[in-house]
């Protein structure tokens, strides 16, 4: 087998050793160790006849509780040793606001932030794909395979086809022999067999499988939570840790990338990236190819720094132009998120605050832990639902947003790439057949501090499929300088409308029995919130993003959208190659995470293919 790194600093695959990083020479240099680059580097080193070095910004977190235990969720965010902590730009639609963009930054990347719902999107989000003129199965069949690959469900423990009870999932189309360990819940609170029960009295359908092409309705998710350790499963540990033995493998942490180093020629060749640890810069050879996976954020990012991109842009900054492509950073879609907080009438009902409020319920619950890995410490949101507009607008409504989004479309003056892209997700509004609003159960307030004898409960609403698109660009030479984020949420009327609506529908489901007799009063937004225009004005302070960004270097057409073709090559080089979130063309209706690792999965067998 090859051996990396003679140097031998490295403990199991890992080093902070730059100098000896970069040393050696690797077939494949993964830039960003977060989701999809350490799937991609676990997959690349099953080829024992090649070598990867993979080089992070953030450090190894496995072991630390804000990581790894589910209940907890949240604490690490805005903390700059785990999160990036980028903001936006003032957003026009959005009361100029800069609103907060989290990102991971550590081993396992944003899969280590995140909050672990683990679901996929319908086959008609994938298939969309295709129709944007997209080949070699980034669709639903094609992407099918690397869905299942990546994980290994435990089943839901009853398999209840409906609502009876305690929720349950048909427990069709799941990977049984993938490396990340998924589970249901354990834990349910009191609250949530009603919650699910109002929702389907506001006439929301049960969808017993969500899992098998149509993620609409309301069902019961699973989690990327592992049920021999009640720990977050994710890149780090599941592909990473359980490969850190491999002689091919080498990660080194700590370290920025500031630049691909690339051959000017037809096409351009990327030699390997420049990189740089406590002020001082490294150089490493990747001897085959280099490959972004830093994520939509900082993929293109790093392509503008290295001299991809808008000539404009560029020359702005004095980067001297080696490929023009002014769809590098363009084309950024993301869901919004608004939460909504409603009192609980009993303070003793189980939630994840009443952890901190009292010690026999933490008592019991740490017992259930550590003893069995189970219970409220494991828990996630888990009632989930997504919603076509028809749901919750009139017919009478629907129009007059469709007419008005139809005139808005026209006055934006497309791209053809664009238009073709609002033609498909105006066909699927109509059709019902994508949900465009979200809406979630959390029991337990995420956003403020616990007190004793009061008790909270979240409904979280998100904007699932939005027109609006934005994008990310460098603001300045310096690499180490954030890049200028405008994700251009509500530039379309009816994107906020989807998210105003669902703030209301927030308060209506909890107004709504069996649910309506465990709320005592909604808290924010309060019980002065109660016209259309509070709602609005509530939306504008208050929303936020999903942390679901995508499409910044995308999958599509050369000149006309694409940034990558369909094996994932950055147009006008031959081997550098993107493999994360920012290659998503069309964002789906879902949580994205299970998508990105199946992205990776499915470039390792690219190029595992072309080797
Ligand atoms: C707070 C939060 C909650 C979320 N909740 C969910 C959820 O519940 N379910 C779900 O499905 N999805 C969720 N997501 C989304 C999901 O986690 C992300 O979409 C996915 O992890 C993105 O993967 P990626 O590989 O594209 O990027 P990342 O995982 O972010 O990886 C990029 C990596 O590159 C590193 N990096 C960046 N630039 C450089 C550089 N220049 N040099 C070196 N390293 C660099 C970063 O540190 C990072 O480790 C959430 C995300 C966040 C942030």
């Amino acid at each position: 087998a090859a051996v990396v790194n003679p140097r031998d600093s490295r403990i199991n695959g890992l080093t902070t050793d730059a100098a000896g990083f970069a040393e050696q020479s690797y077939n494949y240099v993964i830039v960003g160790g977060g989701t999809a680059g350490l799937a991609l580097a676990a997959r690349l080193t099953e080829m024992t006849n090649v070598t990867v070095g993979v080089i992070e910004a953030g450090v190894l977190r496995v072991g630390d509780p804000k990581v790894d235990t589910p209940a907890f969720i949240g604490q690490a965010l805005f903390d700059t040793d785990y999160d990036w902590n980028f903001q936006t730009v003032p957003q026009t639609h959005v009361s100029q606001r800069n609103i907060a963009i989290n990102r991971g930054k550590m081993l396992g990347g944003s899969a280590g932030l995140n909050f672990m719902i683990w679901q996929r999107g319908s086959q008609r989000d994938y298939d969309s794909w295709s129709e944007l003129g997209i080949g070699n199965g980034w669709n639903w069949d094609g992407l099918l395979p690397y869905l299942l690959k990546t994980e290994t469900v435990t089943p839901s423990p009853s398999d209840v086809l409906g609502y009876s009870g305690r929720v349950g999932t048909n427990n069709n189309f799941e990977g049984r022999s993938g490396p990340l360990p998924i589970q249901y819940n354990n834990f349910y609170s009191p609250m949530e067999t009603p919650y699910s029960e109002a929702l389907q009295a506001l006439g929301v359908p049960f969808n017993p499988d969500p899992d098998g092409g149509n993620s609409t309705n309301l069902f019961n998710s699973a989690a990327c939570v592992d049920p021999n350790t009640g720990n977050r499963s994710y890149s780090a540990v599941n592909y990473f840790l359980a490969n850190q033995a491999r002689s091919n493998l080498v990660v080194l942490q700590g370290a920025q990338v500031t630049k691909i180093n690339l051959t000017p020629g037809s096409p351009v060749v990327a030699t390997g990236v420049e990189f740089v640890v406590d002020g001082t810069t490294y150089n490493v050879s990747a001897t085959t190819e280099v490959v972004l996976s830093a994520g939509t954020i900082q993929t293109p990012q790093l392509l503008e720094l290295s001299g991809i991109g808008n000539p404009t842009i560029l020359e702005q900054y004095d980067i001297p132009v080696v490929i023009a492509n002014s769809d590098v950073g363009e084309n950024y879609q993301d869901h919004t998120h608004v939460v909504s907080q409603f009192q609980l009438n009993d303070p003793t009902l189980p939630t994840t605050n009443l952890l901190s409020t009292n010690a026999t319920f933490q008592a019991e619950q740490d017992a259930l832990y550590l003893d069995d890995h189970t219970g409220i410490y494991t828990y996630t949101a888990s009632d989930l639902s997504f919603h076509p507009m028809q749901q919750f607008f009139s017919p009478i409504e629907l129009a007059s947003s469709i007419s008005q989004l139809q005139s808005e479309i026209s006055a934006a003056n497309l791209s053809e790439w664009q238009s073709k892209q609002a033609q498909i997700q105006l066909a699927d509004l109509e059709a019902g057949t994508v949900g465009q609003m979200e809406l979630l159960f959390f029991a337990g307030d995420i956003g403020t501090a616990a007190q004793s004898g009061t008790e909270f409960v979240d409904i979280l609403n998100f904007g699932s499929r939005h027109f609006s698109r934005g994008s990310v660009h460098i603001g300045s030479s310096d690499p180490l300088a954030a890049p200028l984020i405008d994700p251009n949420y509500f530039q379309y009327t009816i994107d906020k409308e989807v998210v105003v609506r669902g703030t209301q529908i927030a308060r209506n489901v909890t107004q709504t029995a069996p649910l309506a007799s465990f709320v005592k009063a909604p808290t924010n937004p309060s019980t002065n919130v109660t016209s259309e225009a509070d709602f609005e004005q509530f939306v504008l302070e208050n929303v936020g993003t999903e942390w679901h960004p995508v499409g910044t270097a995308s999958l599509g057409p050369q000149g006309a959208g694409g940034v990558v073709d369909d094996n994932l090559i950055v147009y006008g080089t031959s081997n550098l190659r993107v493999v994360d979130a920012s290659v998503i063309p069309l964002q789906i209706a879902a949580h994205i995470q299970a998508t990105v690792y199946a992205i990776a999965e499915k470039a390792a067998d690219i190029i595992k293919s072309g080797n």
